[in-house]
């Protein structure tokens, strides 16, 4: 899948100015934010940008006089591997009890879930704060024997998780087929056989299921635009746990649950970013 990259400058060049860019782009399709010392870097997906909906978000931005200026090229699929192996991804453990590391890390911490995956360009390697709360929220969970759905798996290391609590019968679904082949090679790295990994999006869960677990961290607007298709392979009782939108986007997310027939649990955030839980009764 090709990304587009886009240098924001942003005067004045404040955090609070650089967060509400961030969200306002997120509102438009834009996916990962890097700060930089004048204002952000943020990637899109190259299908999914419009420029007209970009301009009018930034004419309509929240803040006043506040100068935007951009410049965009197209992200190399060769640069974000090496750059994820190079710079941002280092072993790391979640909740004390989950680590994940990649197969070139040497000394690594020992937990007792040890994921081990090689994300190349998909997402997913427990650094993001939203991959982070799913893992905090799957070690809570009961999941001895339960099937799963991982909407939007990119490595697969929630599915991967989730096999190693006790889970059965999983599916990992995600849209990018570099997602697909890379969730395939990590399942197969971490000895996992009871995941299915199929490419698509809320189209192909049509006659899939039912399952008593489902996980979608994918972003506020294809939450909203597919919580129906997810509700509907969901059993009774079944537990929906969602992330990849801000702590202010948890009322919309949760009025369009609520309509659908799910009871609320409860949220939780880092950094603002935040993931919640629902449960069909
Ligand atoms: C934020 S990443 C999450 C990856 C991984 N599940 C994690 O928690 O780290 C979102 C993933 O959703 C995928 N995606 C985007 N739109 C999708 C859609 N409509 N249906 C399924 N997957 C989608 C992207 O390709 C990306 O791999």
């Amino acid at each position: 899948m090709k990304y587009l990259e886009f240098i924001f400058k942003t005067e004045p060049c404040s955090e609070a100015v650089n967060d509400v860019l961030a969200a306002t782009l997120g509102e438009v399709g834009f996916e990962s934010f890097v700060d930089s010392e004048s204002g952000i870097t943020a990637y899109i997906q190259q299908e999914l940008y419009r420029e007209e909906l970009l301009k009018a978000s930034l004419e309509d931005f929240p803040i006043e006089n506040v100068s935007i200026g951009y410049t965009w090229s197209e992200a190399e699929d060769k640069d974000w591997n090496e750059e994820w192996e190079k710079n941002f991804f280092q072993p790391i453990v979640i909740g004390n009890r989950c680590v994940i590391h990649s197969t070139f890390h040497q000394d690594v911490p020992q937990a007792e879930y040890d994921i081990v995956i090689n994300p190349q360009m998909a997402f997913g390697t427990g650094h993001h704060e939203t991959t982070s709360l799913i893992i905090s929220e799957l070690l809570d969970a009961d999941l001895k024997g339960k099937t799963v759905l991982d909407m939007g798996c990119g490595t697969s290391i929630l599915a991967i998780l989730a096999s190693m609590r006790g889970a059965d019968a999983l599916l990992a679904v995600d849209i990018d087929s570099w997602c697909v082949n890379n969730s395939i090679e990590n399942i197969a790295l971490n000895h996992i056989n009871n995941i299915e990994v199929e490419l698509g999006d809320a189209a192909t869960l049509n006659r899939k299921g039912p399952f008593d677990v489902v996980i979608a961290n994918i972003n506020r607007n294809i939450l909203l635009h597919d919580m129906a298709a997810y509700v509907a392979c969901m059993k009774p009782q079944a537990e929906l746990y969602m992330s990849g939108f801000y702590a202010e986007d948890v009322p919309l997310i949760r009025e369009k649950a609520e309509s659908l027939g799910l009871r609320f649990t409860h949220s939780k955030s880092q950094n603002n970013w935040t993931a919640v839980k629902f449960v069909r009764p």
